[in-house]
């Protein structure tokens, strides 16, 4: 058959899976019409029924029991129109472009070959008898992504099953027509992914499931690994990866598995937004998505917690100040010390706070020790607090009824008006009561309970328990001879001192919060989250070991899935990155550890990449992808007046010609500075890490706001030697040139920084000042 009537054979098979689909959508539209007037009318009634003053009815029962299978019905109907809208958004995806990839293949036992279509879901024809289209998570899809022509293997629920690959199409379908169309004995052909990837980029990620890779695929279909650790270079589909992942997990375990039970971890709020569209795209739910300053904060409720990119900035200014220590503080060896520590702790080391009320001890920190030291010393320290906290609690509902005889309250009694009176009455009536005492009695009981409630929830809370104090006596029994990287006695005081002071001020620097959260944790027993399935932690490198082993600590259910390029390190030196994923495997204690390593990078062109693997010292590995563009310029000016006019001219000359251009800078004082250079320019966006959004135009941020983000052209704001100095110059100006997708300027204020000047000749358009 010639190659055009093939494709006109496939051509009609779309047409008629098109049609079939504007049909199911047509009839999928009545039904939510139907539904959502159903919605309507039930919930009128609700909302009828729920403003009945129950108050003035006898019956407030019964009218609470109808209330409450009204607002049943009201869930259940708008559940039932969300599952119809979400089959719509998918239906209407599939007209677009039904499918993306054929596979045909032949099972031993039949005659002919089978053709099976993939696409972004499933979908049957009218009587149910047949699938047009395969979703890409099927089992048996997994060929596509896996499997060369031939032999191949498919795992499935039932076991692995065996069959014959005789062809593998893929297909661009837009608008209901295909586009491209060829047969590829390849995993996925370099064809299709480079018309992907040669597309300029919008505010948002696209999914990738049209031209998944077969490492890629690996990571997305691991449903064994406790903890899967994807090292990848930058670029290379991790986060693409981990968000096709969650849509085949929660596919496979729709049951037992939903969105809310998944979290990811991510660098920034902008990137929260940036991945916001890929998992409705494939007509999933999104996962819950934290960074890490964001989970921090609430658990240090009242302190002003320090940012990743505070402490960043903070050391452009002042440097690092006792780095040793501070190492120190974020090592796997700390949280062991921490966990030693209180395993020992003894009644009389125990930091207990007074509880107060109104101004007076309502319990004393002694009283409290008392109680704790009475427990068996066999019992763990966790067990402890909560048995002392349960008999808190016991010993507060007895004072509360000493606390009702007492003055205050019959004093307060006397002078309650009948709204307050009748608040603290409740259900109950007035007449109900034998005697005026018994109501005198119920009145005060109540009232002392209410009033006492404040005393209860500090119990409940743990606020007799002093954290801080706690953690300063923890880090006074670290000896600095103890602590790996050899901290001098005095400098380990200052890191003690310090600590205090920032408390008093109700503030705490990043270093030492995961050690005083575990501390505190192991302490009370609490602030673990036992219902979460998932954790995806996205920039690894950006987190310390203790911050890792605490997030397993908070999940201990979880699996983890961690990606990283140890070569992104902005905010300390680069480490192998073998060294680094070891030293996480212990750390986690993980029982079925996968590491897969991603080392081809598909986001920059090959010219950019060549450039950006040349700044690092083992670049080698890295593997461009090959699309071509132009070589990466260098402009060399030596005055800021000169730069500024560079500077002016290139933004001009990209914004023409690309959707998306930023200006990456080492820190946010310079993309301050560099913002007042170009704002006459009009649409221009200077952003700041409570940004949430990413606007269209140019865009200026310092290079932590620009993690895990990419655009059609970079601009790397002075790459000097001056500016570039520091140790971390490597991953920060790796990071910044990896973000490029087509296009990549480097504007240097003098002499270029050693490390780009190394190769330039070959790798680099060099562009003097006249
Ligand atoms: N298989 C693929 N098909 C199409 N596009 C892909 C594929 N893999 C990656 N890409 C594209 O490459 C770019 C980089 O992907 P992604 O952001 O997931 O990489 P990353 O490893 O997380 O990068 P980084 O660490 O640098 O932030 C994205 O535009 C993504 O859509």
């Amino acid at each position: 058959m010639t190659e055009k009537s093939e494709r006109q054979i496939e051509q009609n098979r779309v047409d008629d899976v098109t049609k079939q689909v504007s049909a199911q959508i047509k009839a999928s539209e009545d039904l939510f019409e139907q539904a959502h007037h159903e919605t309507r009318m039930v919930d009128q009634n609700y909302s009828d029924n729920a403003s009945v003053n129950l108050y003035e009815v006898d019956d407030a029962m019964e009218t609470n029991a109808m209330i409450e299978q009204q607002r049943q019905l009201v869930a259940r109907s708008f559940e039932s129109e969300t599952i119809l809208k979400r089959q719509l958004d998918t239906l209407s995806n599939l007209k677009s472009s039904p499918y993306f990839g054929r596979i045909d293949i032949k099972d031993s036992d039949e005659p002919e070959a089978e053709s099976l279509y993939i696409g972004v879901a499933s979908l049957m024809n009218d009587d149910k008898s047949d699938f047009l289209i395969y979703d890409w998570r099927a089992p048996v899809a997994g060929i596509y992504y896996n499997g060369n022509l031939g032999a191949v293997k498919y795992s499935t629920p039932a076991g692995p099953q065996s069959t014959e690959l005789v062809k593998k199409r893929q297909f661009t379908i837009k608008n209901g027509h295909i586009t491209t169309m060829f047969d590829t004995n390849e995993t996925v052909g370099d064809e299709m992914l480079q018309a992907a990837l040669g597309e300029q980029n919008d505010q948002y990620m696209q999914n990738i499931v049209a031209t998944i890779q077969k490492e890629q695929n690996d990571i997305i279909r691991d449903t064994d690994s406790d903890l899967l650790l994807v090292q990848g270079v930058a670029g290379s589909g991790k986060t693409s990866a981990i968000l096709q992942r969650i849509a085949y997990l929660l596919y496979h375990s729709r049951a037992s598995l939903n969105a809310d039970q998944i979290v990811l971890f991510s660098p920034n709020r902008l990137f929260s937004n940036y991945i916001s569209e890929v998992l409705p795209s494939l007509g999933e739910r999104n996962m819950r998505q934290v960074t890490l300053a964001e989970f921090l904060s609430r658990r240090f409720e009242g302190l002003d917690v320090q940012t990743l990119f505070e402490r960043y900035e903070n050391e452009q200014t002042n440097g690092i100040i006792n780095q040793a220590a501070q190492n120190y503080l974020e090592s796997a060896a700390c949280m062991q010390s921490v966990r030693n520590y209180c395993r020992s702790l003894t009644p009389q080391q125990m930091k207990f706070s007074n509880i107060l009320f109104e101004g007076r001890i309502f319990f004393t920190a002694d009283h409290i020790r008392d109680i704790f030291a009475k427990l068996p010393q066999n019992m763990a320290i966790a067990d402890k607090t909560i048995a002392t906290k349960n008999s808190l609690i016991k010993e507060l509902k007895r004072r509360i009824k000493d606390e009702a005889k007492s003055d205050w309250v019959s004093e307060e009694v006397s002078q309650l008006n009948n709204e307050d009176l009748h608040d603290l009455l409740g259900k109950k009536k007035s007449d109900e009561f034998e005697t005026e005492d018994e109501l005198l009695d119920y009145v005060s009981n109540r009232l002392a309970t209410k009033r006492l409630r404040i005393v209860y929830d500090a119990i409940y809370n743990n606020y007799f328990f002093d954290p801080y104090a706690q953690y300063s006596d923890f880090l006074n029994q670290s000896q600095p001879d103890n602590v790996a990287d050899n901290v001098a006695a005095e400098s380990w005081q200052q890191i003690i001192a310090n600590f205090k002071q920032e408390i008093e001020y109700h503030q705490i620097s990043l270093m030492y919060c995961t050690s005083l959260l575990y501390l505190r944790d192991l302490v009370t027993g609490s602030g673990q989250n036992r219902q979460l399935e998932y954790v995806f932690i996205d920039e690894m490198q950006d987190y310390s070991i203790a911050a890792l082993i605490y997030l397993k600590h908070v999940f201990p259910k979880a699996k983890f899935t961690i990606l990283g390029d140890s070569e992104q390190a902005l905010f300390k030196e680069i480490e192998p990155p073998h060294q680094l994923l070891d030293r996480l495997s212990t750390a986690l204690k993980a029982k079925k550890p996968n590491l897969i390593v991603l080392n081809r990078s598909y986001r920059s062109t090959t010219e950019i990449t060549n450039f950006a693997k040349s700044l690092l010292p083992d670049g080698d590995q890295i593997l461009p992808f090959n699309r071509h563009g132009d070589l990466p310029r260098i402009i060399l000016r030596y005055s800021q007046a000169d730069a500024t006019n560079a500077l002016l001219d290139e933004v001009k000359a990209q914004a023409e010609a690309f959707e998306t251009v930023a200006i990456l800078t080492k820190n946010a004082v310079q993309a301050h500075a560099v913002y007042q250079q170009l704002r006459q320019f009009g649409n221009v966006n200077l952003l700041k890490d409570t940004d949430r959004v990413l606007p269209s135009g140019i865009l200026i941020m310092p290079i932590y706001l620009a993690k895990g983000l990419e655009f059609d052209a970079v601009i790397a704001y002075d790459v000097s030697e001056t500016n570039y100095s520091d140790p971390r110059a490597t991953g920060i100006l790796y990071t910044i040139a990896s973000r490029a997708m087509h296009q990549l300027t480097l504007l240097s204020i003098g002499a270029a920084c050693p490390i780009i000047a190394a190769d330039q000749e070959k790798l680099l358009q060099i562009e003097h000042s006249i």
